[in-house]
């Protein structure tokens, strides 16, 4: 199984709910960075890791608290299921980067443990599941670019006709989600109850027209992003002055993604950006497609 990373083109973020999450009008665009996971046959439990060389195995638990383990109790416990099954990770998302690495491997893991055991759940039930398990993981199952509602688990399709490029910057060390959305609150705490729409985002891509997609990208976390790693707006700074159409934090950071006209155009970004401070700078494209089958010859 082969599961892509996110970056939000649009984040408008409301006032907490009572539940404690916030409510979102997210546009999701799936990425070609790609985490790979297997799983076989086993009499026991086990999960392990590969991960690329920009990657600190010990950011990523192999215990319980890994995500890829809970999908799999979830799984299990809606079919009344043992959990068995040696699954491997192999690892080229960023950790704790905005990238939803965690959601792709849970997605990943959802679809590649209901085939191993042939437990045939549809649709319908994987989407509640993966909903269950973190706001992002519907869409790692959908991919493409998705309009992303409620706490960002209710997703449906939009159209994106075309590929975009982007340049995308990782930082060497995490941010905590919950830490950002707790630090957005602080900053904004007469946000409104309603997230910002994404029309004027969703007429762009519709229009797969780079410079209006480039005015049109927003994130509301991005404020608080700068406040907590304010290497992140001199970063964005540079970029846009290196020529990138726009700069911008993906999710709640620390990734910084550019959106470029072309992959030359991409590649130039690129090498400007590379420096000490960023030794791992990565090109892509989206959409791309959600998780899905890869068969190894
Ligand atoms: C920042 C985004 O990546 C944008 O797509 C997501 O909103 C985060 O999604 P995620 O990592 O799958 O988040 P979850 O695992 O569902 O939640 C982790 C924590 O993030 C905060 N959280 C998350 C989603 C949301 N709509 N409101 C929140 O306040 C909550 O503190 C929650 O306890
Ligand atoms: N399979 C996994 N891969 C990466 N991190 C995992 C995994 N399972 C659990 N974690 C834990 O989850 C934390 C968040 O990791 P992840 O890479 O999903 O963050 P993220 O990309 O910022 O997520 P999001 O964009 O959905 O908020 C990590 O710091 C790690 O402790």
């Amino acid at each position: 199984m082969r599961a892509p990373a996110k970056i939000n083109l649009h984040l408008g973020v409301g006032a907490p709910r009572p539940d404690g999450f916030h409510p979102l009008t997210t546009v999701y665009q799936a990425v070609g960075l790609y985490d790979d996971l297997t799983a076989a046959d086993s009499d026991t439990w086990r999960i392990e890791l590969d991960a690329a060389d920009y990657i600190e195995p010990t950011d990523v638990p192999l215990d319980g608290d890994n995500i890829v383990d809970r999908a799999a109790d979830l799984l299990a416990a809606h079919h009344g299921l043992a959990r068995l099954g040696d699954v491997q990770i192999t690892k080229a998302i960023p950790v704790a980067g905005g990238l939803a690495g965690g959601s792709a491997d849970a997605a990943a893991a959802l679809v590649a443990l209901d085939r191993l055991w042939a437990a045939q759940t549809t649709d319908e039930d994987l989407l509640g599941l993966a909903a269950q398990l973190g706001s992002d993981v519907p869409f790692a199952l959908l991919g493409g670019t998705a309009l992303g509602t409620g706490r960002g688990e209710l997703v449906e399709p939009v159209a994106d006709p075309g590929t975009w490029w982007w340049v995308v910057v990782p930082s060497a060390t995490g941010l905590s989600t919950p830490e950002v959305y707790r630090h957005f609150d602080r900053l904004f705490p007469d946000a409104p109850a309603d997230p910002p729409p994404a029309d004027v985002l969703l007429a762009a891509l519709a229009a797969h027209d780079p410079l209006l997609l480039a005015a049109a990208l927003h994130n509301d976390l991005q404020a608080a992003a700068f406040d907590l790693r304010p290497d992140l707006e001199t970063l964005i700074e540079r970029g846009e002055s290196e020529g990138a159409l726009r700069g911008m934090v993906t999710g709640s950071g620390p990734t910084c993604v550019f959106l470029c006209e072309s992959p030359d155009h991409a590649r130039s970004v690129a090498g400007a950006l590379d420096d000490p401070d960023h030794p791992v700078i990565l090109v892509t494209n989206g959409p791309v497609a959600g998780a899905h089958v890869v068969e190894y010859v």
